[in-house]
């Protein structure tokens, strides 16, 4: 039996399907104007191992995943415009389907480098404008939404269990929110779900002029046309739990309101930078594809992420990245051309089935004695898996006679007091990612995480 902490509910729930014939999972996708960065990439992870466990647990063919990929968003019309303002040619419109379409392909290598399945459906938000416009003009024609000036707005003040996910008041949200005031909301916390496009801008005609529609509609309208009125799971990170989810929900029960919409709302926590949410606008941020230019594997990305639980913020170090390196390096010599047993270890599922608690599931890996069970076992993380490629297979540098040359160098130093030379090799071999050791007993140089050895020609 698996168990979720449902946000919603703020408990651990056991968790029971609407259909087990049809289990459904919805996450948030990426807003597609530029390269994911790491913190993007934890819940893809995440819920890769929530997709395996459902997989396993009511069969592959039963469990439908759904990962939208917005498309269309203020922030993507800002990188074409300023592409175009720099002298790039076409239209506005062919300079943005450029880049979403450059953008999904980054995605798509990056997220499969981390070892993530596709998921059942990714839904383009330009693909379902139309459904977008008969949902809101369903939600007006129930009083939910009101046009003004050629934007519709949500009534939030039409809905009571606004604020029920976050547990907030709408007054509180006022309070400590910063929401925008503007001539045409009857109330500040209203929410825009169309806004009008000038002629330089993406537009699709509506009733209520040529316009775009606001970011969270698009969520409910693709749930809506892929998984129903009620579906199983709705995933997304903290972040987007007020006031996105909270928008998704608000929009989704007041246009069906014969469906639950999402049963349990799971949200992982941040990956932080100096405790701070890596994000791009604080710019504190790094991409996927930067790790993996550095020659870190997706597979020791996934299990640095792994090893901590979806709800509890984590940073990215290179010593996590080191360690989980050499041990799926060991693990990965160790089940080499060994068949994977029929099914995984009991203590892995349960670990898992346990609010997805990947940290136990890979200390009852260590635990593992019978190589084919540890090779199943393992592939419920996506971890020792052949299309992950076999980047542990190839021979690790043999480092010892820098080791020697840096101790000689050392040597010299002591007598001469010199010591540039020592640190100048230093600095290089930390350059080319070594980690460098230095004590009374010796020199010891450790490839880490990110090791490049072109960078040492010439030393
Ligand atoms: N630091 C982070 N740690 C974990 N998940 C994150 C982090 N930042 C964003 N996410 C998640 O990434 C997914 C994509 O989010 P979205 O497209 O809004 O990101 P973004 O706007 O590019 O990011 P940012 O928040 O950096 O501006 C969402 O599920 C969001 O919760
Ligand atoms: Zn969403």
């Amino acid at each position: 039996m698996i168990r979720l902490h449902n946000s919603k509910t703020r408990r651990k729930e056991e968790f029971r399907p609407i259909d087990p014939a049809n289990v459904r999972l919805y996450l948030c996708g990426p807003t597609v104007y530029d390269r994911a960065h790491l913190g993007n990439a934890r819940p893809v992870v995440v819920i890769d191992v929530l997709y395996r466990l459902l997989r396993l647990t009511y069969g592959a063919e039963h469990v439908t995943y759904v990962r939208n990929f917005t498309d269309v968003d203020d922030k993507i019309n800002a990188t074409a415009l300023a592409r175009k303002e720099a002298g790039a040619a076409g239209t506005l419109e062919e300079l943005i389907r450029a880049r979403t379409e450059e953008t999904i392909g980054w995605y798509h290598a990056d997220m499969d480098a981390l070892g993530a399945l596709r998921p059942s459906h990714e839904p383009r938000a330009t693909d379902f404008i139309g459904a977008m416009i008969a949902m809101i003009g369903d939600l007006i024609a129930k009083g939910h939404a009101y046009e003004k000036d050629g934007h519709v707005l949500f009534r939030v003040r039409s809905y009571q269990n606004y604020g029920a996910l976050s547990g907030r008041s709408v007054d509180d949200m006022i309070a400590g929110a910063r929401v925008e005031v503007a001539p045409f909301k009857e109330d500040p916390m209203d929410f825009v779900l169309w806004k009008p496009s000038d002629a330089d801008l993406p537009g699709w005609e509506s009733p209520w002029g040529r316009g775009r529609p606001g970011w969270h509609i698009e969520c409910s309208a693709m749930s809506y046309e892929l998984l129903g009125a009620s579906f199983d799971i709705h995933a997304g990170g903290i972040d987007l739990q007020f006031p996105h989810h909270e928008n998704e929900i608000a929009q989704s029960c007041c246009a069906h309101p014969e469906g639950g919409f999402a049963n349990i709302w799971l949200h992982n926590e941040m990956l932080q930078v100096e405790g701070k949410k890596m994000s791009k606008s604080l710019g504190n941020f790094f991409t996927v594809r930067d790790l993996l230019d550095q020659g870190i594997p997706g597979e020791v990305i996934r299990f640095v992420f792994l090893q901590t639980h979806y709800g509890k913020p984590m940073d990215w170090t290179a010593e996590k990245a080191a360690q989980a390196e050499a041990t799926l390096r060991k693990w990965r010599a160790l089940v080499a051309g060994i068949d994977p047993a029929p099914s995984a270890a009991p203590a892995v599922i349960a670990a898992l089935s346990d609010d997805l608690n990947t940290a136990g599931a890979i200390a009852a890996l260590h635990q593992l004695t019978d190589l084919a069970e540890l090779k199943a076992s393992a592939a419920l993380l996506g971890l020792l898996e052949d299309g992950l490629g076999d980047w542990a297979a190839a021979p690790q540098a043999d480092l010892s006679g820098l080791a020697e040359k840096l101790a000689g160098l050392r040597a010299k130093a002591m007598e001469t007091k010199d010591f540039a030379p020592v640190d100048a090799m230093k600095a290089a071999l930390v350059a080319a990612g070594v980690e460098v050791r230095m004590s009374k007993a010796g020199v010891e140089l450790l490839p880490g995480a990110g090791f490049d050895a072109t960078k040492l020609e010439g030393l």
